[in-house]
């Protein structure tokens, strides 16, 4: 069968009319169906004829709709009388253009996406298309459809709205990391990074490292809370979280130590800490750069110039860590030693990944590491002061399968189930990304809608969270209801899937996971974590990432 299939345009207009597709029996997809209206003065059209979707059609078509446009080896034969409910993006509903303008523009749509999220859903259903200027986009706010959507993905998934990353990429003649990289780039240096990170047992080697820096965030708990009135209050929790993760991700990606925790950090560190503070805000505040027309950048520089400036700090400072890694090596080969190390060592060893693409993966990295893991201690530790019983079983399930001063590693964890549902429940909440993005590679049927190939998705995580039917008492903090009853329970709920899934999902959730509960057993160790007069509501906002609104303060207070 020829891949492609020259269809009429008259008959395809027909085959978009809902009433008229009826009597089509062949089932396929039809792609680039949304050009379709527009090139009406065309006489032919080229359409895909892909069998793997024509499976995948089927089978959804089984499911809930029948699927079926139009097929044929030159035109469209309609043969028998079949139902079919497939309908067209035309006829999908959701918000208008004007009033997406009013709500993000006007309305401070931008600090409150996740909140429109689950507006839109309530107004339009679980899947509904908006347009942002020149981009259309998919929602997808329901459990079952996202996992319809990430089962079904291919080899090289696409990720949506990259295109800003890799321009800066192309005009400073640097290389693509594991989040701007699309097709066999992304594949080859994914099949790389994941033979070290992606599984439990591969990131158990990092638990000393990271242990030495809880240990300096202890002490430096000590110290800002000695700095406070009642001797226990941390102000401003991120701050700390934030340094945190930034010493616990060199740790591990660059295996060397920052200082970022000391108590007296030398000058130059502390400009040098500052100014990564300052990217990682300024990065948070341009990322929607990319969003501006090109046209319109003469008139509006400044978001894309920071946007570059931005990129240009996290290269620079890559770099000067990945160079310090290879001048090590080269003086321990010079010397005849055996060169022993991390991931990094390895990744400069083995040669798979070049320097340039070890530089981008390297801040890649740094950028999704930091922030996402900062917020998400910050919310933890917010929720443990607001929920005492909840705080109070983890801690005795710790006091009871570990004890009060065994210092924790990864093989601990398993022990500790109330540790990861801690986690889970925490990003439930508060998903670090609330939605994520995916361009179709294939036509789909989702929810009844025919969606082209080429169609930018946005899977709505945050809304999916707070959904009754997926969560029961969705509102509430309930770490418990991620526990399993048994060895054959399973408790994964496409409902709350923080990290993403399947095989472009998070590289870097086994060593957040790490981070986070080791922490989070220390501290509960260590510390009582209870509210204080300063502490006052904190909503989420979203800025890039979904992070507090306001600074959190809690108190740390000694364990008897
Ligand atoms: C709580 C912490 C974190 C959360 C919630 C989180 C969440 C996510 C999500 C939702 C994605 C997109 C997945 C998809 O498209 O399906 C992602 C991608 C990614 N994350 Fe994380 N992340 C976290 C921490 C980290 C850390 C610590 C690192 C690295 C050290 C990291 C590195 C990456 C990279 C490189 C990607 C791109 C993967 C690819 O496209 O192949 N993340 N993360």
């Amino acid at each position: 069968m020829p891949l492609f299939t020259k269809i009429l345009t008259s008959s395809c207009k027909q085959a978009l009319e809902p009433e008229k597709r009826s009597c089509f029996s062949r089932v396929i997809f039809v792609s680039e169906f949304h050009q379709l209206t527009k090139r009406s003065s065309s006489q032919t059209l080229e359409v895909q004829n892909n069998t793997t979707t024509a499976a995948a059609a089927t089978a959804a078509a089984k499911d809930k709709e029948e699927a079926m446009v139009a097929v044929s080896e030159g035109l469209l034969k309609p043969t028998q009388h079949h139902h079919c409910n497939v309908k067209s993006l035309q006829e999908m509903p959701g918000p208008k253009t004007l009033s997406n303008l009013v709500e993000f523009f006007w309305k401070d749509g931008f600090g409150r996406i996740h909140e429109i999220q689950q507006k839109h859903t309530q107004e339009y259903g679980k899947i509904f298309k908006s347009h942002f200027g020149p981009q259309f986009v998919v929602s997808i706010a329901d459990r079952d459809m996202v996992a319809q959507v990430l089962r079904a993905e291919g080899r090289t998934p696409q990720r949506a709205n990259m295109e800003s990353w890799q321009e800066y990429r192309d005009l400073r003649g640097r290389a693509t990391g594991l989040i701007s990289a699309e097709g066999e780039q992304w594949l080859k240096m994914r099949s790389v990074l994941r033979q070290k990170v992606l599984k439990p047992k591969d990131v158990a080697v990092f638990s000393e490292g990271v242990n030495e820096v809880i240990t300096d965030l202890i002490k430096r708990i000590h110290t800002l809370r000695s700095q406070e009135e009642d001797g226990e209050t941390v102000t401003n929790v991120n701050n700390l979280f934030f340094k945190y993760s930034m010493e616990g991700v060199a740790t591990i990606l660059y295996e060397s130590r920052l200082g970022c925790l000391e108590n007296n950090i030398p000058e130059k560190t502390v400009e040098y800490i500052e100014a990564l503070e300052l990217m990682f805000s300024m990065f948070k505040t341009t990322m929607y750069a990319g969003a501006i027309p090109k046209w319109l950048r003469p008139f509006i520089p400044k978001p894309w110039r920071e946007f570059c400036r931005s990129w240009d700090g996290l290269f620079k400072f890559s770099q000067i860590h990945v160079d310090n890694k290879i001048k090590d090596i080269q003086s321990q080969l010079d010397q005849g030693e055996e060169v022993k190390g991390g991931l990094l060592t390895y990744l400069l060893l083995t040669k798979e990944l070049t320097v340039e693409e070890i530089y981008a993966n390297m801040t890649e990295m740094l950028l999704a590491g930091v922030d996402t893991t900062s917020f998400t201690l910050s919310w933890a530790t917010y929720l443990l002061a607001k929920y005492p019983e909840v705080q109070q079983s983890v801690y005795e399930e710790i006091v009871n399968n570990l004890g009060k001063d065994q210092v924790p590693t990864s093989d601990d964890v398993p022990k500790l189930p109330m540790i990861r549902g801690l986690l889970k429940e925490t990003l439930r909440l508060f998903p670090v990304l609330p939605g994520n993005g995916r361009v179709t590679q294939e036509d789909l049927v989702v929810g009844g809608y025919l969606i082209p190939k080429g169609t930018q998705l946005a899977l709505c995580h945050y809304a999916t969270s707070y959904e009754e039917e997926n969560f029961p008492m969705a509102n509430d903090f309930r770490p418990e209801r991620w526990l399993r009853k048994d060895n054959m329970d399973r408790v994964d709920n496409f409902g709350s899937i923080p990290f993403g899934y399947g095989i472009r999902s998070c590289i870097g959730k086994r060593i957040a996971e790490l981070e986070i509960h080791l922490a989070l057993i220390q501290l509960l160790q260590n510390f009582e974590i209870k509210v204080s007069p300063k502490t006052k509501p904190v909503k989420a906002k979203t800025h890039g990432l979904l992070t507090p609104g306001d600074s959190i303060n809690v108190k740390f207070a000694d364990r008897k």
